[in-house]
């Protein structure tokens, strides 16, 4: 398997996947995937439990190297990776949690602009406790987005924040998804976040990627498209709902 080239062969795709497997024992986890996400694109994979989501993020991040089969995994060598906890280094203040390892002489000044970008100007040297977990969550992406990655990985990202603070995070990724154009994939349980973000939803399931769905719908307020797009949606992921006429 041509895994982790770092070359993209066509011009159009940020990640190109054929014929991705990946087993533990005799179990096939992912079984023959494709999934294609083109520069600056938004994509949601949803899925069940167990489906394989999070195992598919650890590939294209080049965190597995028990990938397999006869297809092919290409990804941006500068893809970056935010996870659910923030995981932050606690005797490391911001500043230095968002610049390490970045190189350069003028790393502070854009870890600075980073930190300004999620909201946090003038926390630069506060230490990782002082933070709420939606705050922490803020620095997490401010370290992804100040390397500029062509691709940004988030294995639900805002899964243990409160609604409300989850809400305001998806404001927030958007706006910074706009202005720094990285190709999404975001790993998610939640419908409704997947409508929100998302250019494109991917379904998960049995290993292989089984609807592929544009999001052409109002992404808020609840309207018709919207709750016909979230049935159908729920109906992939195996949930029972009264489509809407
Ligand atoms: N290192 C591993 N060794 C053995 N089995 C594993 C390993 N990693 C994942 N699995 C199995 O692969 C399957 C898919 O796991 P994965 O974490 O990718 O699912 P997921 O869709 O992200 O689940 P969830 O939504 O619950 O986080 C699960 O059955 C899991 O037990």
């Amino acid at each position: 398997m041509a895994a982790h080239t770092g070359e993209l062969t066509e011009q159009a795709a940020a990640v190109r996947i054929e014929g991705l497997v990946r087993s533990f024992g005799d179990r096939r986890v992912l079984d023959d995937l494709e999934l294609r996400i083109a520069p600056g694109e938004f994509v949601a994979l949803l899925g069940r439990s167990g489906s394989g989501k999070s195992t598919l993020l650890r590939a294209l991040a080049g965190l597995d190297h028990g990938v397999s089969g006869a297809g092919m995994l290409e990804a941006p060598r500068n893809a970056s990776v935010v996870f659910q906890d923030a995981r932050l280094l606690p005797w490391k203040r911001l500043l230095e949690n968002v610049t390490l390892g970045l190189p350069g002489p003028d790393a502070a000044e854009r870890g600075r602009a980073a930190l300004a970008e999620v909201g946090l100007e003038g926390r630069e040297r506060a230490w990782p406790i002082e933070l709420s977990g939606g705050e922490q969550q803020r620095v997490s992406l401010a370290r992804s987005l100040v390397r500029e990655p062509e691709l940004l990985l988030a294995d639900e990202p805002f899964g243990a924040l409160d609604a409300l603070t989850r809400l305001r995070m998806h404001g927030l990724l958007r706006q910074l998804c706009e202005r720094h154009r990285p190709a999404v994939l975001l790993v998610t349980h939640d419908v409704d976040e997947a409508i929100a973000l998302a250019d494109r939803v991917a379904v998960l399931d049995e290993g292989r990627i089984t609807a592929d769905v544009p999001v052409e719908v109002p992404r808020t307020g609840g309207g018709p498209e919207q709750a016909a797009l979230r049935a159908r949606l729920l109906t992939e992921l195996g949930v029972d709902v009264e489509v809407p006429a």
